[in-house]
C-alpha cells in the first residue's frame, strides 16, 4: 500500500516534537499486558496541539479515500481513540459512536454507545496499538451487536508480529499512519535519540516479548 513519506515524516515530526514518544532505554517499564518496554506512545497529547492533530486526522482521511473504504460508521476504542475517531468522523461526515472498554455496570449494559450498529460496516479507530488486545475486543464487541468490522485505522503501531498474526486470524486489516521506524529515524534527525539508542529500540519492536529476558532487564519505570 502507498503512504506518503511526506505524511510520514510530518507526523513523525509531529509526535516526537511535541511529546506523544518517550524513549526508556534508562528505565523500561511495564505495559498493561505485561510487556516490558523501552518506548511508550502516548497519542492522548496530540489532540493539545491543534495543528498537529489536523494533519493526523486529514492523514486518516486520505487513507481512507486511497484504500477506499466504505463503511457507515466511525467507532472509537475507549479512551484515547475516542477523540480522533469523532475528529474523523466529523471530518467525513459519518456518525461517530465508541466502544467501551468494559460494559457498564448499570443502566443498559452496553459496550457499544451512540447508535445500534446491527446490520452496519463500522471502520474503527485506535490511538495506538501494542498488542492489539484492546482493539480485538472492541471488534468482538461490534461483532456481538451485528456489525460488520474489517478494518482499523490507528495512529501508530509497534508492528509487532505476533499481533499481526492475530488481526489475520480475526480478519481485521490495521493500518497505521506511519511506519514506527519513521519515528526512530525523526528522534534520531531531531537529536533526542542518539543511535545506539535506536539500535537498542530496533531490538525491541524486532522482538518485544523476549527482549527483556534477552538482555536481563527489570522494568523501573511507571506502569502503564
Ligand atoms: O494494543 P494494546 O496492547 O491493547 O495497547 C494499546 C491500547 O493501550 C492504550 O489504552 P489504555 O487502555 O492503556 O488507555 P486509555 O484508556 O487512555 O486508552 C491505547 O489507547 C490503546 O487502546
Ligand atoms: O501497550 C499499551 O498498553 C500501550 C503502549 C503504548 O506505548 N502506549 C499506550 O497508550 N498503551
Amino acid at each position: 500500500m502507498f503512504k506518503s513519506h511526506i505524511a510520514e515524516d510530518i507526523l513523525a515530526e509531529h509526535l516526537v516534537s511535541h511529546g506523544a514518544v518517550s524513549f526508556l532505554t534508562e528505565a523500561p517499564m511495564r505495559l498493561k499486558s505485561g510487556l516490558i518496554t523501552p518506548i511508550y506512545v502516548d497519542n492522548r497529547t496530540l489532540t493539545a496541539f491543534p495543528d498537529a492533530w489536523r494533519d493526523i486526522i486529514e492523514t486518516m482521511a486520505s487513507r481512507v479515500a486511497e484504500l477506499n473504504l466504505e463503511f457507515d460508521v466511525v467507532a472509537g476504542v475507549e479512551g484515547a481513540g475516542v477523540s480522533h475517531a469523532a475528529a474523523l468522523a466529523y471530518r467525513l461526515s459519518k456518525p461517530s459512536i465508541f466502544v467501551r472498554q468494559t460494559a457498564k455496570t448499570y443502566g443498559n449494559h452496553s459496550r457499544v454507545e451512540g447508535a445500534s450498529v446491527k446490520g452496519k460496516r463500522v471502520l474503527i479507530i485506535e490511538d495506538h496499538i501494542s498488542t492489539g488486545l484492546s482493539l480485538l475486543s472492541a471488534v468482538e464487541a461490534l461483532k456481538a451487536e451485528g456489525a460488520e468490522v474489517t478494518d482499523c485505522l490507528a495512529i501508530t503501531s509497534f508492528g509487532i508480529d505476533e499481533t499481526t498474526k492475530l488481526f489475520k486470524k480475526e480478519n481485521v486489516v490495521c493500518h497505521e499512519m506511519l511506519d514506527f521506524s519513521k519515528v526512530l529515524d525523526k528522534a534520531v534527525e531531531m537529536g533526542k535519540l542518539t543511535a545506539e539508542e535506536k539500535s537498542t529500540l530496533g531490538d525491541w519492536l524486532q522482538n518485544p516479548w523476549t527482549w527483556a529476558a534477552r538482555h536481563a532487564i527489570t522494568p523501573t519505570g511507571s506502569e502503564n
